[in-house]
């Protein structure tokens, strides 16, 4: 008999691959609204500051190829086949689904490049996926979040310690941990959303496994819409623990992301150090999970997981 063959599908959020497509994937984030000639100069002008164009495309297909590789490296009872499916660019969910269609799957797990659940995002990713998924009478399990996973946690708690023990000794009392994700918009809450507690919990294991007690939680890179959103932002964090406490070493961990790309080589890298320089602290940023091998063991580890308790 042969092996059982499994679609793989690992969602993210996309991100232009070229200048041009800059303007369609606002758009798309937009909900298909164009965005005002100055929102989008300021979007080209992110994208330019940080090199032209987002590494994003990259990792994330590098993530995927380790991923189906790791996966089909450590057990023989299923071949997993990998297909990229994006929220706001080619290829869509929905694309991604109907490859698997027309290679003849008609079962698949699924899993969100992000660590945190969300009704924002995972949710809605999922939601795409199994809806598409019925058209064509493929199943999908679906993983909904993988933040408290210990191999995350340990990735992180490493990656941090690294910063630490790098400080003089002088300099580690005067430190903090800023542990973030993604802001929202604070309507997520009224629905009893667990993405802010998710990312709580998230800092005190990380705080439990390294030792580290002076951390702050913090949320990053809102939008430019009306409505309030989830905080602090990082920004305004720093400075307020810069006065309130005296730090002078700022570490920041985008926990909520898991990749190199605008929000954390701007957003961090850019606008928090702005910010460090200003107060005439130093800015600290461990380096993301990337494709390090450690970190697509544990997205492996969660993958199998999830189909093992499907297939007993
Ligand atoms: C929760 C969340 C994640 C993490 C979870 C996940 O990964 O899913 C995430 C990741 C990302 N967001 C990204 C890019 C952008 N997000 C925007 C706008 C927005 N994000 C939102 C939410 C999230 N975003 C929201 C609520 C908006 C407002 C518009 C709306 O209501 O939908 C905008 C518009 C302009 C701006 O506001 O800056 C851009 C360019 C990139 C790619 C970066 C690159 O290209 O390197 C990545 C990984
Ligand atoms: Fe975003």
């Amino acid at each position: 008999m042969g092996k059982k063959k499994l679609g793989l599908l690992v969602m993210a959020y996309g991100t232009p691959y070229k200048e041009e497509d800059i303007e369609p994937y606002y758009t798309d984030i937009r909900h298909g609204r164009k965005p005002s000639e100055e929102a989008l100069q300021d979007l080209k002008d992110r994208y330019k500051a940080i090199g032209g164009i987002s590494p994003l495309a990259r990792i994330t297909e590098e993530q995927t190829n380790a991923l189906e590789e790791k996966l089909n490296g450590m057990q023989d009872d299923v071949e997993f086949k990998a297909y990229i499916g994006l929220k706001h660019i080619h290829p869509f969910i929905e694309d991604a689904v109907k490859q698997m269609a027309d290679d003849g799957i008609d079962e698949a797990v699924s899993i969100v490049l992000a660590p945190h659940y969300s009704t924002f995002s995972v949710k809605s990713y999922n939601q795409r996926a199994n809806d598409t998924a019925a058209k064509y009478g493929i199943s999908i399990e679906s993983v909904e979040s993988w933040y408290n996973e210990p191999g995350f946690i340990k990735y992180w708690a490493d990656a941090i310690s690294d910063v630490y023990d790098a400080l003089p000794e002088a300099e580690k009392e005067k430190a903090v941990l800023v542990v973030s994700a993604h802001s929202l918009p604070e309507k997520i809450l009224k629905d009893g959303d667990p993405y802010p507690d998710q990312l709580k919990e998230t800092a005190e294991l990380i705080s439990d496994q390294t030792g580290i007690q002076n951390y702050a939680i913090g949320w990053q890179s809102e939008g430019n819409t009306p409505d309030p959103w989830l905080g602090p932002d990082v920004q305004d964090l720093t400075r307020d623990l810069h006065e309130q406490y005296g730090y002078r070493s700022f570490i920041y961990a985008p926990v909520g992301f898991i990749a190199d790309h605008l929000e954390v080589l701007y957003d961090n890298d850019y606008e928090c150090k702005v910010v460090c320089d200003e107060l005439g602290a130093t800015y600290h940023r461990p380096e993301m999970p990337n494709a390090h091998p450690q970190f697509i063991a544990t997205l492996a580890e969660v993958v199998l997981n999830k189909v093992k308790r499907e297939v007993q």
